[in-house]
């Protein structure tokens, strides 16, 4: 019988094509998503009514933070798997809101936490980021690297939910996998991402704001290989190591069926050439507004991806070219520009 998995999030960026993958291999999927007007809602709704068309998918709209209600739903739905993307996102924004990230992304999480305890899910499945290692220099970035200098509530809040998870994991033997995102981009993005915001200014002749100065770096992570990341840890779901043994370079607990995984390209791309395979694309050059570095923000991202090809023997790939032209070609489309 296909498995059943709730996922928080769907009419979001990451939600919307796990559950589209999910539903192309027969899952049945219920979401769940507060629509909240952090970004255009309209593009929100867009996505649900997209993922509506299959028969196997069904959605309530509702906060995380309404406990009762998510509960009512997922008791109702009685899921194997629990896939947590819902949250406030951000980098820059939870300087201007940091109390969003509290309720969304602390209580929230809490809430989903507590219904997959109730419900002995088979695996809990929720989404950090590549933010969590904060001030880290040493890189490619492991998931046993120490990360403990957040620089932002954003990321405090996210590495708060895998403190909170482990918890949970060790206590009530609830197999839990984080995901450790980088910069995840595509089709069907948000307005508040990078590429977004620089494609819709290009081609209305605006200037794009170039935060320091253009040297920073990013591992940007193509969002249909990311899904597919996903959905293959979805059958790795960790097991509480005898004798807490742990094997090398795995991020298992030692005592609790636990573990993080980074989901990243494994490849550190300047801005200023993103900027530049964005301009390639578009066949049209930027204005460049050059700025400070922005508080909060980090120089550079780089993901070590090798626990989740031994994990699921599969890495992400896609050149970040191809998945810039792919963007551009959802965005002319959808805004007819
Ligand atoms: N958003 C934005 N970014 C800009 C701009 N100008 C330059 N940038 C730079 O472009 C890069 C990419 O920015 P984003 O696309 O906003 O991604 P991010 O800061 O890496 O954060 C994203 O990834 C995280 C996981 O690694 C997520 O946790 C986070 O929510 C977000 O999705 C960063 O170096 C950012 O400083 C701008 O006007 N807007």
């Amino acid at each position: 019988m296909s498995e059943r998995v709730l996922i928080t999030g769907t009419a979001g960026f990451i939600g919307y094509h796990l559950a589209r993958l999910l539903l192309s291999e027969n899952y049945v999927v219920r979401g769940y998503d507060g629509m909240s007007d952090y970004y255009d809602v309209a593009l929100k709704r867009r996505r649900h009514a997209m993922l509506l068309q299959d028969p196997n998918f069904t959605a309530t709209e509702g906060q995380l933070e309404d406990a009762e209600l998510f509960n009512r739903v997922a008791e109702e739905f009685q899921p194997d798997v629990i896939v947590h993307l819902a949250a406030q996102a951000g980098v820059r924004y939870s300087l201007e809101n940091p109390r969003a990230y509290i309720d969304s992304n602390v209580i929230g999480t809490f809430n989903v936490m507590e219904a997959a305890r109730r419900l002995k899910v088979r695996h809990l499945m929720m989404a950090s980021t590549s933010s969590v290692y904060g001030a880290n220099e040493d890189m490619p970035f492991a998931e046993t690297d120490k990360a403990d200098t957040q620089l932002t509530i954003y990321a405090a809040t996210k590495k708060a939910n895998e403190s909170m998870g482990h918890s949970y994991a060790h206590l009530w033997d609830l197999p839990t996998t984080m995901f450790r995102f980088f910069t995840v981009y595509g089709p069907w993005g948000r307005p508040d991402l990078a590429l977004f915001k620089f494609v819709d200014r290009i081609l209305d002749g605006r200037p794009i704001d170039i935060y320091n100065h253009g040297e920073m770096y990013r591992d940007f992570t193509y969002v249909e290989d990311l899904v597919r990341g996903i959905r293959l840890l979805m059958d790795a779901a960790p097991v509480r190591p005898v004798d807490g043994v742990v094997p090398e370079g795995d991020s298992l607990s030692p005592v609790a069926p636990f573990r993080v995984v980074n989901i990243g390209n494994s490849d550190k791309v300047r801005l200023m050439d993103f900027v530049e395979a964005i301009e390639q694309s578009l066949g049209q050059e930027a204005i460049r507004n050059y700025m400070d570095m922005q508080p909060g923000d980090v120089p550079a991202t780089w993901a070590n991806a090798d626990l989740l090809h031994t994990l699921t023997g599969y890495r992400p790939q896609t050149d970040v070219r191809d998945g810039i032209e792919r963007f551009v070609a959802w965005f002319r489309e959808y805004y007819d520009k």
